[in-house]
């Protein structure tokens, strides 16, 4: 046998190693990245286990989204290890790491000619047979994730012709579909109102419910506090801070990391609110002291 033959088949066989039920659901550690030469991401920790949210934050450019995509395997690393039920995510053929986590990408192409229902479809491929035909239990779950996502209204549309935030519900369902034990989403809130973001919120909180974990890119600090077990600060592709959001989104982590005087105001009620000098102690003052002087001075 040629060796390329031989490659492909032993390719073809390899059979990924077993899962350990007793290892993390996720456990990524010193995960680094490098694109075209530059490290984009230095060394980010994430553990994650079954029916936890775990919200990833940091400012722009910070790296959250590279290291999700690292970790859900979907991103060549070059420092690190990522493991998922103890095994290496190298080792991890696509159709089984895809029956062990869904991921929601922040933006993705969007083909022409697509209805929603085919994409949820497609979603649910890593639970069909090469060559084989959906079953009657992937109809339901196709069918349960369009109703979960709240999409059934425009389940015959294009999805060219779709709405940012209708296309966000989409992508979650898509998400959803595959059924796989953790969904990572990364920021699915970012064309949602504020009635559709809350409805994301419990969905999320809802699959922690039924025994997920949930991985969460969020950029608003406030609904990370309302839903997040645990939060992850990515600053300059680092993990720099982890654990609960009262204990992690902290007035002085806010200010060293996004540059700002805010606080986070966690009622027992679960109510949450961020709250920020939107234009900064020392503008406001410039503004107070150009107020009183036009008081001072008189008419021309
Ligand atoms: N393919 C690439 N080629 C070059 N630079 C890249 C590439 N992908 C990401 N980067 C850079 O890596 C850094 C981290 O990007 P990433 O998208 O992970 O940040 P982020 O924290 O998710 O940002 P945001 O909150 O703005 O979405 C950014 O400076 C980005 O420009």
């Amino acid at each position: 046998m040629a060796a390329a033959e031989s490659r492909l088949m032993a390719l073809l066989s390899r059979s990924a190693p077993p899962l350990d039920p007793s290892a993390p659901l996720l456990d990524a550690r010193e995960v680094a990245v490098e694109i075209g030469g530059k490290r984009i991401l230095h060394a980010a920790d994430l553990r994650v286990a079954a029916g936890e949210l775990v919200a990833i934050v940091g400012p722009n450019g910070a790296g959250k989204s590279t290291f999700a995509r690292a970790v859900a395997g979907l991103q060549r690393t070059s420092g690190g290890s990522v493991r998922w039920s103890g095994v290496d995510v190298g080792q991890l053929p696509g159709r089984r790491l895809a029956q062990l986590r869904a991921f929601v990408p922040q933006r993705s192409r969007v083909p022409d000619g697509v209805t929603v229902r085919e994409a949820v479809r497609i979603g649910r491929s890593p639970h069909i047979k090469p060559l084989g035909r959906m079953m009657q239990a992937d109809h339901e779950a196709v069918e349960r994730a369009i109703a979960r996502a709240g999409v059934e209204r425009f389940a015959e549309r294009k999805l060219t012709t779709l709405s940012g935030g209708e296309l966000q519900r989409v992508q979650v369902a898509v998400g959803l579909a595959q059924e796989a034990p953790l969904l990572m989403a990364d920021e699915p809130t970012s064309h949602l109102d504020l009635g559709a973001t809350a409805t994301l919120a419990k969905l999320l909180r809802g699959l922690t419910s039924d025994g997920l974990a949930v991985i969460l890119v969020v950029h608003d600090l406030s609904l990370a506090a309302a839903v997040a077990d645990r939060v992850v600060v990515i600053a300059s592709g680092r993990s720099v801070a982890s654990g609960p959001p009262a204990d992690v989104l902290v007035r002085e982590r806010l200010a060293e990391v996004w540059q700002v005087d805010a606080a986070l105001e966690t009622r027992p009620d679960g109510h949450t609110a961020l709250h920020v000098a939107w234009l900064g102690r020392q503008e406001r003052q410039s503004e107070a002291f150009a107020a009183e002087g036009a008081a001072a001075d008189p008419p021309a």
